[in-house]
């Protein structure tokens, strides 16, 4: 049996005493990130309520969840699996009695405080709060609430089901017991788990980003064509993917909002300058696997 496939059909069951505290786990948004999270929460034993804006999103989320189970897992974990997935508009009623909140939506500052100052009112006083931001500081998010001794950063990768990594962020309030409980929920959700400061990008996004734009400025200097660039880096680099393949696969609109918001914050960082390219293909709606068309077009 493949090593994913053993991972994913160990027999979790709720009630297993390796969670600590975390049982009950609300994922806000079922887009590409937050179906892998609940995926893999609910894989490993957890019981979640995914949250997004409507039930037909909600619906298509929880379609691409069983289809990925399909992939590594026989009919009756699945059924388990699913059997401890909910769906919900309703953030607030989601929240009610959760120990975790992972937020998964979209890379804007603002939405993302608007919608844990509304679940800070709602969620029991002992749940931890979490953000899955690839590029905002954990602390500008955590001043819309009043616990931000219970506030941290979950930092998946994409995709969730295979990549093993989990970055836990603390910021400078975040509570011991806090921090161990977030790194214990990364173990119980068989993640390999690195510590990380509130520090722009963390780890993996502060290297990964300069290098992501220098691939597009290659492109944009006429240097080298994506194909050539993703060529050379799969083959002469040993990466899975090349920056281009990447860049399809996470989402355009997602890069352009880091690659904005990092712009604005350190506007004389020159690694940070908007890519006229990527604004392009943006404006014109091609953003990447999830419309068909990014910097190449999908198979059918
Ligand atoms: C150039 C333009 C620049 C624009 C600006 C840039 C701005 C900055 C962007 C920064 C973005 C930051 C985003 C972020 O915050 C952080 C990220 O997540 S970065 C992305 C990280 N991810 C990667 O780097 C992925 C790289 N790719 C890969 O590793 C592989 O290609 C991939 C794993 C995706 C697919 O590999 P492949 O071999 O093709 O896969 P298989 O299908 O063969 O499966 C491998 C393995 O996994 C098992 N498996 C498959 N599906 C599932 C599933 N749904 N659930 C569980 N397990 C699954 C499968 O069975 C295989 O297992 P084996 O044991 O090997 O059989
Ligand atoms: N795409 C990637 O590879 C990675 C993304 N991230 C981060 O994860 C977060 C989500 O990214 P993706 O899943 O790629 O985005 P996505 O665009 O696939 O999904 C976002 C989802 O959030 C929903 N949403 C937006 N506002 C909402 C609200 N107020 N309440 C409930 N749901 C809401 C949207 O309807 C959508 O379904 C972002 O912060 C991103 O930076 C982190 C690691 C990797």
């Amino acid at each position: 049996m493949a090593q994913a496939t053993r991972v994913f059909c160990r027999n979790f069951s709720s009630s297993s005493s390796r969670f600590g505290n975390i049982k009950h786990v609300t994922v806000i948004g079922a887009g590409l990130m937050g179906a892998g999270i609940a995926q893999v929460a609910a894989s490993t034993g957890h019981q979640v309520v995914i949250v997004d804006q409507t039930d037909d999103i909600l619906s298509k989320s929880k379609a691409t969840i069983e289809k990925s189970l399909q992939r590594v897992a026989g009919e009756t974990f699945i059924a388990e699996v699913m059997g401890r997935l909910t769906i919900k508009t309703d953030a607030a009623a989601a929240v009610k009695n959760t120990d975790l909140v992972i937020e998964a939506i979209v890379e804007n500052l603002e939405v993302k405080k608007k919608l844990f100052s509304s679940l800070d009112k709602a969620a029991p006083k002992h749940t931890i709060f979490t953000s899955n931001t690839s590029s905002i500081p954990i602390k500008d998010i955590a001043v819309a609430t009043q616990r931000q001794d219970r506030f941290g950063g979950l930092h998946f990768f994409n995709p969730v089901p295979i990549m093993k990594l989990l970055e836990v962020i603390r910021i400078p309030a975040t509570s011991d017991e806090t921090f161990d409980k977030l790194l214990g929920f990364g173990k119980a959700m068989d993640k390999s788990t690195v510590n990380c400061k509130d520090t722009p990008g963390f780890i993996v996004n502060r290297l990964l980003v300069p290098y992501m734009m220098e691939a597009i400025r290659m492109v944009e200097r006429g240097e080298a064509s994506p194909q050539d660039v993703d060529t050379a880096m799969k083959l002469g680099a040993g990466y899975p993917m090349g920056p281009f393949e990447l860049t399809d696969y996470v989402g355009l609109d997602t890069c352009k909002f880091i690659i904005d918001g990092w712009h604005k914050k350190y506007p004389d960082n020159p690694l940070f300058m908007p890519s006229p390219l990527l604004d392009k293909l943006v404006s014109e709606g091609k953003l990447g696997n999830k419309t068909g068309e990014g910097f190449y077009k999908q198979k059918k």
